[in-house]
């Protein structure tokens, strides 16, 4: 059984959603990187790659403020220095994307989504000019049909308008659709468009299990999608190519059935 298969019995979702920094893609050193190049030009000391984890998931204006503010809240930061500091932060994370890595399992399972003809999306907080070259850069641009991000809309998750607007451009509705995210703002976004919400273990919910904010289900591995890669009584999520579903799926059946005839073959060529 696989996560979808519990998720939407009978049914594939007709329409996924995905969130990026943290679900699809390790961004966390570029960001702070750039955090801290930012935080070099105004004088200042850096952040380091862990307490950037922490303030991921708002957006870069809001990841600037609290760098500025050197922690989570961020209240007492000014719209001037903002401004500035997002304006530097901007011009180092467009030139540094070197660091960012796509987490396992993500190509093939949008791969297999894609063949199943499930129609796919991206709604991040992540400013929207830095999306697209990113998803290019990191070979998963094709997939999506529509890409949202943190300044395309006036609003931003947890408000669920990215959401509801996807859904009316594909003309899926709630119970058709799935969100994949990795934090609270996801969960929250999802809960109030009516979507399941599906949320991933790896990524940076502010330091706290995502598992709180009660998701449908939380995955270790976006492969839980697919068939044969998760088991439902544990919640484990089966590594793909081990699980025996996958070892006894119809296409590894067949190749092994065809390199037998293949090697009979060859056996009586060489014979004859
Ligand atoms: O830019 C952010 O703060 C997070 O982006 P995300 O919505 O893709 O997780
Ligand atoms: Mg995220």
């Amino acid at each position: 059984m696989s996560a979808l298969e519990r998720l939407f019995p009978g049914n594939l979702p007709r329409l996924v959603m995905f969130d990026l920094d943290g679900t699809l893609v390790d961004s966390v050193p570029d960001l702070a990187a750039a955090v801290d190049t930012m935080l070099a030009q105004m004088g200042r000391e850096p952040a380091g790659i862990e307490a950037v984890r922490e303030w991921i998931g708002n957006g870069a204006r809001v990841l600037v403020r609290r760098a500025l503010a050197g922690s989570f809240d961020h209240a007492h930061i000014d719209e001037a220095q903002t401004e500035h500091a997002l304006e530097l932060f901007s011009a180092a994370y467009a030139a540094h994307h070197a660091l960012t890595q796509v987490y396992p399992g993500v190509h093939e399972t949008l791969k297999w989504l894609h063949k199943k003809r499930v129609k796919m999306a991206l709604i991040t907080n992540k400013p929207e000019r830095f999306v697209a070259p990113l998803l290019d850069q990191m070979g998963l641009g094709r997939y999506f049909k529509w890409i949202i991000g943190g300044d395309t809309l006036p609003q931003q998750k947890p408000d669920p308008a990215a959401l509801l607007f996807v859904m009316k451009m594909a003309k899926v509705k709630a119970q058709h659709a799935l969100f994949i995210g990795d934090s609270r703002s996801d969960v929250q976004a999802a809960k109030a468009a009516g979507v399941t919400c599906i949320a991933l273990s790896y990524g940076y919910n502010h330091g706290r299990p995502i598992a709180e904010e009660s998701p449908a289900l939380v995955i270790d591995d976006l492969r839980a999608l697919m068939p044969g890669c998760f088991d439902p009584a544990t919640g484990i999520t089966l590594a793909h190519g081990n699980s025996p579903a996958h070892r006894d799926s119809i296409v590894v059946v067949t190749r092994k059935l065809w390199m037998k005839v293949i090697k009979a073959l060859a056996r009586w060529r060489w014979r004859a």
